[in-house]
């Protein structure tokens, strides 16, 4: 098998890792259940792909762990692949355009963008200020920077591409192409061109990308090559992602329900360059409906936390409630329904603080999906009324937008939330912020020292 069949294959096909076959064949069924239920409620039908469960001959599983594991970044290869049980979830390839059948044979391009967290908390439980100017993923870079996880800071700032502001969102999406970091991919006909193929091998050639992308943008190759060239075809990608994004090609029930206003709390974040007031996203686009999931985290880790110590604290008195609290599961439309009290009043009942904790997995699910936008150039004639049409200056682009890894968060990673929020504000303030103002610098130096420094009053 080459190369391409295979990595083709790989994005197809997710198998997990874990213990019995039926427990595996649980598990999975309850990812399904999720998107189904859940999600596609949440984020609209045509966005979401939920798969199926297939059943393989392991013979094939044996040989497909043996053929992917030399291609797997070292820093996954601690996550093994399930090659005994011989069930596997099956997905859309979505670096092609879905549905997939209309547009078989074509040449097409895909940008695959891990937004992150594009708000600012608004809860009144967040008790570092700085929380509440900067958003997470610019304090997170500098602890990433720190642990060797990222070479260098990305100048993205999620709140940027969430604003709706065109100027903003080209800003950020020529951030993300400066440095793509785990938050962008892009494929050409399913195959990576541009992008992170592992955290050390990041490729950031903009000429050899402008070499790709000339086909696709300017089909009569009348464009001059050299610098003017690329800046012009990076200009038009980022162009045609920002229109996608903004586009609305779905409708879903959680449209309907009531909303947390985006209006809450800052639309900008002080780390980055641009301050301009956020524009709005329209309603019906993708962008709009991942925030809106996001947040459902109305209270920030640092509310939501002893809400989860009161649900644990029942759990361990009354273990043979947990199924009854569907904490695992059946994500089915009971679960989905719960998800919709937004109510802010705590009871100081078990039924409050669950319903919490369970948006709260929602939200962090939506904080770490990844948006995949496949644009395939058609002619003016060719271009149904039916599907999404995207300009350029020379080309025009039918388009797909769809949402990937939208599996529900453990409810056993929220105490690891909690104390990674609590580590990255605090390297924040006393790496970032304290260098930047001198008065704050030496109040760090005297707690580092832990000497009690006494003045004369
Ligand atoms: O906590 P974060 O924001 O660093 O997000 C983690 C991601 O790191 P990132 O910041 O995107 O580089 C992290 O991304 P990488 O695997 O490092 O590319 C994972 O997505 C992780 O999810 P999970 O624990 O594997 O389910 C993510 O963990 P969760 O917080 O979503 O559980
Ligand atoms: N259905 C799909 N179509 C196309 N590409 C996909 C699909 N699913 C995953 N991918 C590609 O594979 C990458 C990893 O996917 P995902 O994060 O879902 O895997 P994972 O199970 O978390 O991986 P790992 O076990 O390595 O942590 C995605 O960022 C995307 O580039």
């Amino acid at each position: 098998m080459g190369l391409e069949p295979l990595r083709t294959l790989l994005s197809a096909i997710k198998l997990l890792c874990s213990h019995t076959p039926e427990e595996i064949l649980h598990h999975l069924q309850n990812i399904v259940d999720f998107g189904k239920h859940v999600m596609k409620q949440f984020f609209g039908e045509n966005y979401v792909h939920h798969g199926e469960i297939i059943q393989l001959p392991l013979d094939f599983v044996r040989q497909l762990c043996l053929k992917i594991q030399p291609e797997r970044p070292e820093c996954r290869c601690d996550k093994d692949m399930d090659a005994l049980s011989g069930y596997a979830m099956c997905l859309p390839n979505l670096t092609r355009l879905q549905p997939f059948r209309l547009a078989e044979h074509r040449p097409i391009l895909c940008i695959e963008i891990k937004p992150k967290c594009g708000f600012i908390p608004f809860s009144s439980h967040v008790s570092q200020e700085i929380k509440h100017k900067v958003c997470r993923y610019c304090m997170h870079q500098h602890l990433k920077v720190a642990n060797g996880k990222w070479k260098r800071p990305s100048k993205y700032c999620p709140l940027d591409l969430f604003s709706g502001n065109k100027q903003r969102m080209h800003f950020a999406l020529k951030s993300l192409l400066q440095e793509a970091q785990n938050n962008l991919k892009i494929f050409k006909n399913g195959e990576l061109i541009y992008g992170c193929k592992d955290d050390q091998d990041c490729v950031s050639d903009w000429n050899e990308l402008a070499r790709h992308l000339k086909p696709f943008f300017f089909p009569s190759n009348g464009l001059v090559s050299g610098p003017h060239c690329t800046r012009t075809i990076v200009k038009e990608l980022i162009h045609v992602i920002t229109m996608a994004l903004l586009s609305s090609t779905d409708t879903c029930r959680a449209g309907h329900m009531k909303t947390v206003p985006i209006s809450q709390g800052r639309s900008y974040c002080e780390a980055s360059k641009h301050k301009l007031e956020s524009s709005g996203l329209p309603r019906g686009c993708l962008l709009y409906k991942t925030l809106q999931a996001q947040m459902l985290d109305m209270l920030d880790i640092e509310g939501l936390y002893p809400l989860y110590s009161r649900v644990e604290q029942y759990l361990e008195e009354f273990p043979e409630e947990r199924s009854t609290l569907q904490i695992d599961g059946p994500y089915n439309e009971a679960f989905y329904e719960k998800l919709l009290d937004l109510s802010l009043e705590d009871d100081g009942t078990v039924a409050f603080a669950l319903t919490k904790v369970q948006q709260y997995r929602i939200a962090m699910t939506a904080k770490d999906c990844s948006i995949m936008i496949a644009l395939s150039p058609c002619l003016q004639d060719e271009c149904s009324e039916q599907r999404p049409v995207v300009l350029t200056s020379k080309s025009r682009f039918i388009f797909s937008v769809s949402v990937l890894d939208l599996d529900l968060k453990p409810y056993e990673s929220i105490p690891h939330q909690y104390k990674l929020d609590g580590e990255i504000v605090n390297y924040y303030l006393k790496n970032v912020q304290a260098k930047e103002d001198p008065v704050m610098s030496n109040l760090f130096k005297e707690n580092e020292d832990c000497t009690l420094v006494l003045h004369k009053v």
